[in-house]
């Protein structure tokens, strides 16, 4: 690409220098700059990008994009906004690939993962080869890379998709968080299916108010298109949880086809008689496109949920509704999403990646649900990370358990100590009795306890760190599995 092409798709740029200058490569960070590359200067939360350039220059940048002209000796494209040109670039860079692709993005505070792992299957086993990304990884024709965030910036996000068409995949499904709607990660990324999943608190740390955090998400369906294709193919869906009172502001906001999914109101893809076990959950669905029984080995009624949402992008996709019945029933869960231990202990014990308030209540209330004996929960809250979310996380531990183990989940820069101590006012502004928790800053020490504590028919939840193979403790990343600290600990006792 040459410079003058870039500045050609940015209006109101200017150039400064050569604009025949030849852009090989595209960069955001200095440290990973390569010869030939257009560095996009950010100017960041922590630090500013532009400050930066001199560095990727010396590593062989040819031109920058900035948005604001630099005293350096090299083309400049000034622009009103790095974010969006960085957008707009990348997607031309890498031959629009969203648009061979048939995307399917998956907004919403929980359930993201879960339903994208089952779209994907239900979309392979149909063999429209499927690609994913998301929370843990990204994936296609059976190599999975590690993500270090939900989603992608939107140069790395472009660069994945043309990846993946290259690798002649057809399909991507991907979790769209709400940091990157705010930030334009996903801005030109052409999406057929929008799904939501729900909405509850978090992340109000970074949105402050639930309505900027709402407002965030419905730039997903804002931005769903404007044009009615004759084509069936090319139409583009929002596909909204009908029980969650968010989905009406996004009816109105998307001129999207709505599809609905949901159990407690009417909606076009609906589940009835629900019926859970500690096995798993069957219920029947009712659609436009026919109706079945399933049964999945999932367990609790939000798995229900990510069913339907996954049933109703696998329907706009025309696979039939008994091959998407069959793979639903053969997926055996997702890791870290209520994935059980087992060491050969007469008691249950679960790892879960609840980490939200209404996350946590849902994993307690199914656990609730099939229980014999008591419900022991070990969990903690993230450092640098929504601080409000904590005490109540605490008060709903409190509420759902007989004993609540509080402990470090990521602590991040924060002192871990102080952590605990917010989700333990929680519990002391419930006057709940000091003998029903203990807060034990070690997560390991405090996954042992639990296992020692546990009696035959109790239930051990491990909430917040799920997948998660390590922990996070001031700037270092250190091995922590909570599935591989319990089965230690129970091997441990019954050695
Ligand atoms: C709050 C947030 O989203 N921050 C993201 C943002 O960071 P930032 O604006 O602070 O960037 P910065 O560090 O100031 O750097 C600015 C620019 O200077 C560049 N730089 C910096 C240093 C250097 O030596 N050279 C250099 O060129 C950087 O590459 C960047 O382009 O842009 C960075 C570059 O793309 C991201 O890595 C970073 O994500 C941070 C790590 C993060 O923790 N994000 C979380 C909150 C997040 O995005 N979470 C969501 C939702 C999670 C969920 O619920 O599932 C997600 O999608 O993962
Ligand atoms: N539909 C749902 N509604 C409410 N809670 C859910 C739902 N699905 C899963 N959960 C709970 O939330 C946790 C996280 O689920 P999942 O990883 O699928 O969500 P996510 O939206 O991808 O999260 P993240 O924002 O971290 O990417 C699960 O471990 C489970 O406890
Ligand atoms: N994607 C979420 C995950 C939180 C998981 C929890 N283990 C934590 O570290 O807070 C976040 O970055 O806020
Ligand atoms: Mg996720």
């Amino acid at each position: 690409m040459l410079l003058s092409e870039a500045a050609h798709l940015l209006i109101t740029s200017q150039v400064l220098g050569d604009v025949q200058t030849k852009i090989s490569g595209m960069e955001i960070d200095s440290r990973k700059v390569k010869s030939g590359d257009l560095f996009i200067c950010l100017p960041g939360f922590t630090v500013d990008g532009h400050d930066y350039a001199a560095q990727a220059i010396q590593k062989g940048a040819t031109a920058l994009v900035v948005e604001r002209q630099l005293e350096l000796d090299i083309p400049q494209l000034i622009v009103s906004s790095c974010r969006h040109a960085m957008a707009v670039l990348s997607d031309h860079f890498f031959e629009y690939p969203s648009r061979t692709l048939n995307m399917i993005g998956i907004t919403g505070t929980n359930g993201k993962t879960t339903t994208s792992y089952l779209i994907e299957r239900i979309m392979n086993d149909a063999h429209i080869n499927t690609g994913l990304i998301g929370t843990i990884e990204m994936r296609y024709n059976g190599t999975a890379t590690p993500m270090p965030r939900t989603t992608p910036e939107a140069l790395e996000l472009q660069r994945l998709l043309h990846e993946m068409v290259q690798a002649d995949v057809k399909s991507c499904v991907m979790e769209v968080s709400s940091h990157a709607l705010e930030q334009g990660r996903v801005k030109g990324t052409d999406y057929r299916t929008a799904i939501f999943t729900n909405i509850s608190q978090d992340h109000l740390d970074y949105h402050e108010t639930m309505e900027e955090y709402i407002a965030a998400k419905g730039l997903f369906f804002a931005r769903l298109g404007n044009r009615y294709e004759i084509d069936p193919a090319k139409r583009k869906y929002a596909v909204l949880n009908n029980d969650d009172p968010a989905a009406e502001y996004f009816r109105k906001i998307t001129a999207a086809d709505v599809i609905t999914y949901g159990v407690d109101h009417p909606a076009d893809v609906h589940a009835s008689q629900i019926r859970i076990t500690s096995q798993g959950t069957t219920f029947q669905v009712d659609t436009f496109k026919g109706n079945t029984e399933i049964t999945l080995q999932m367990v609790g009624k939000f798995n229900v949920y990510n069913a339907l949402a996954a049933i109703t992008a696998a329907l706009i996709e025309n696979i039939p509704l008994e091959h998407i019945k069959s793979s639903l029933e053969q997926i055996a869960g997702v890791d870290g999403r209520v994935e059980s231990v087992d060491g050969g202990q007469p008691f249950a014990v679960i790892v879960d990646y609840a980490h939200t308030p209404d996350g946590l209540e849902n994993v307690l209330r199914t656990i609730n649900e099939f229980a014999e004996g008591n419900i022991i929960t070990v969990f903690g809250c993230g450092g640098d990370r929504d601080r409000s979310k904590r005490p109540l996380m605490g008060q709903i531990a409190a509420k759902y358990s007989d004993y609540v183990l509080i402990t470090s989940d990521n602590p991040r820069t924060e002192e871990p100590a102080t952590i605990l101590e917010d989700i333990q006012k929680g519990l002391e502004e419930q006057q709940i009795a000091t003998d029903k928790y203990e807060s034990i800053v070690d997560r390991r020490q405090a996954i042992e306890k639990a296992v020692e504590m546990a009696k035959p028919g109790d239930v051990v939840l491990i909430a917040g760190k799920g997948h998660e193979t390590y922990q996070i403790i001031g700037q270092q990343t250190l091995d922590f599995d909570d599935r591989l600290v319990a089965k230690e600990a129970i091997r441990g006792l019954y050695k």
